[in-house]
């Protein structure tokens, strides 16, 4: 008897370790415009103005940095038990969480993922003021809320077909007649919560944040460029070809990218039909056909394991960087090339 997954409903939280943490809150509240709604010298919790759960980031200070969970909300307590034991019946470690381990968060439960993802599973959350309308507070990006993680992995159609069996629906890919090199899932009703990017893994790609319209993300690159810190600007802005979203990459003082990304669309009809990329369409990744920079197929942040230990790599046969060539302007990189960290 096949045990039933949790009912997700979205992509929620997510706990990045950072080295320097009045560093990084120089970047994500006093540039970027985050809330931090609770912090001490240990933690930063922070959440966008559309959002009402406790926060939906954890920047957590660490001798490195990485990526320490990934968090689903599931629709019920119930769904938590559930996860337990969808994950437990595929040999998965997990392990129970007691609530307030994480501020803000009931009782929960970890995993790792058949990818070896550290991945968090939560139905009750404190409810804190909502700051949609206090325009007098908002600056910054004026980031809304959490949208989606990217992940790097070496195998993105075993991810992809874990994460249907979890009940994930795909709204696009990239693929030709041999592989998927990418796909984008969701839960809610848009274009993804989860999105694999072929490439060693287990490493988170980014962490996305909805931002209300195209000209937060230009404000973005405006602050950063008046302070100097132009150099966290890596990828655009543009428009994306998948998802059709405007987008802009940033690296935090660790190297974490987040994303800032605005105006994708609807996905909730129960027959929503999958838009498949061909590999070899410059427009697929940046809608205008501009590069797409070496780092940002190559780098990404170490997952920590639910022992606390960095998963080790393991690197994919093919890498869409080394079949695409056009547009990116890469060509074929080199072996040598995509083996650095
Ligand atoms: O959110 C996203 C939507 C589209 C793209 S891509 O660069 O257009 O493939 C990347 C992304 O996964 O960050
Ligand atoms: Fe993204």
């Amino acid at each position: 008897m096949p045990v039933p997954a949790p009912d997700v409903v979205r992509a929620a939280d997510a706990e990045l370790a950072v080295t320097d943490l009045p560093r990084a809150r120089r970047f994500w509240v006093d540039a970027l415009g985050f809330v931090a709604i609770e912090e001490d010298d240990e933690v930063i919790y922070l959440r966008g103005y559309e959002e009402f759960l406790h926060h939906s980031l954890v920047l957590r200070k660490a001798p490195e940095p990485g990526l320490r969970r990934l968090a689903y909300r599931v629709r019920t307590p119930e769904d938590v038990q559930r996860a337990k034991e969808f994950f437990a019946a595929k040999g998965l470690p997990t392990q129970e969480v007691p609530a307030g381990t994480t501020r803000g968060i009931g009782e929960a439960v970890r995993v790792e993922d058949p990818l070896g993802f550290p991945v968090e599973f939560f139905h009750h959350a404190e409810h804190g003021p909502r700051h949609v309308q206090r325009y007098d507070l908002r600056r910054g990006a004026e980031p809304a809320r959490i949208d989606h993680f990217n992940v790097l992995t070496p195998d993105v159609q075993a991810a992809h077909d874990f994460y249907a069996e979890l009940g994930f629906r795909t709204s696009e890919t990239i693929e030709d007649d041999d592989q998927l090199y990418a796909a984008w899932m969701f839960r809610k009703p848009t274009v993804h919560d989860i999105a694999f990017t072929g490439g060693a893994g287990p490493r988170l790609h980014h962490i996305a944040f909805f931002v209300p319209e195209s000209h937060h993300i230009l404000r973005a690159c405006d602050i950063l460029g008046a302070t100097a810190d132009h150099a966290h600007i890596e990828r655009g802005p543009g428009r994306h070809g998948v998802s059709n979203a405007f987008y802009l990459y940033l690296r935090d003082p660790d190297g974490h990218r987040l994303e800032l990304y605005t105006s994708d669309y609807y996905t909730g009809d129960p027959d929503h039909p999958t838009s498949r990329w061909s590999v070899q369409d410059p427009r697929r990744r940046d809608f205008w056909g501009h590069d797409v920079v070496p780092s940002w197929y190559r780098e990404g942040s170490t997952a920590f394991g639910l022992d606390g230990k960095p998963k080790p790599l393991v690197h994919p046969p093919v890498s869409e960087e080394t079949v695409h060539v056009g547009a990116d302007g890469i060509g074929v990189a080199t072996e040598a090339q995509l083996q650095q960290p």
